[in-house]
């Protein structure tokens, strides 16, 4: 990939794009429905996070982990067909959609957008850049996370409903997307509460795998 220096990484950090609901169990257990075309929210570069740093947790306290695999655009588009899209794809990453899920139901509730309880500081932890040849099949990779050892989610990116090809074309038909941009593939189910102390663990199959501590933020 041609890779230019984007805020303090050198292949990645520029918008991410989350998205929701792309596991039918994890819909399923939201109580919600899958959808039917992608949903789609965005998080602020200042959510970024890398490992060394402790996950803050708002001043609610009730924050949920999401892991995620995290897909890197490499090559600029907009338009972009389906059968072209994999072309787009730089590499990848494992991802965290850290959640503050009062703020998110009030905002459901009301009809308002996700931007504050998806888009805190620190909400998106990223492990380490991974090329293309580190994961040769991104839809057949396994999520996992602990949380002070204990699994809380173990899925596989096969059960996407939207798969990345799809995800990169219908996205780059609303907005372009940039050299850098990270697109959150959706998480799968047993999504839970992270609290002040906690350890959590998550992976990628043996690819990678990235340790955080979460803090009350002060
Ligand atoms: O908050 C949610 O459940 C939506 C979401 O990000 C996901 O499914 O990964
Ligand atoms: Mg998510």
């Amino acid at each position: 990939m041609a890779s230019r220096n984007l805020s303090r990484f050198s292949s990645f950090g520029k918008k991410i794009i989350g998205i929701g609901k792309n596991y039918s169990e994890h819909a399923k257990e939201m109580g919600s429905s899958v959808p039917s075309e992608p949903v789609v929210f965005l998080k602020p570069t200042t959510a970024y996070l890398t490992e060394g740093n402790p996950i803050l947790l708002p001043l609610n306290n009730d924050v949920d982990h999401e892991v995620e695999l995290g897909v890197v655009i490499g090559k600029p588009g907009k338009d972009i067909s389906e059968s072209s899209a994999m072309s787009h794809v730089g590499g990848y990453v494992l991802a965290l959609d850290m959640s503050n899920r009062t703020r998110q139901a009030q905002s459901k509730n009301a009809g308002l957008p996700w931007a504050l309880s998806k888009g805190f500081d620190t909400s998106c932890p990223v492990s380490k850049f991974l090329d293309l040849s580190q994961v040769p099949d991104p839809h057949s990779v396994q999520l996992w996370l602990k949380v002070n050892g204990v699994e809380r989610q173990n899925g596989n990116t096969a059960d996407m409903v939207f798969k990345i090809p799809t995800l990169i074309s219908y996205l780059s038909c609303h907005m372009t997307l940039e050299e850098g941009d990270l697109i959150l593939t959706g998480t799968p189910k047993g999504v839970g509460p992270v609290k002040h102390g906690d350890v959590v663990e998550c992976g990628l199959g043996d690819i990678v795998s990235m340790t955080f501590n979460a803090e009350d933020r002060k």
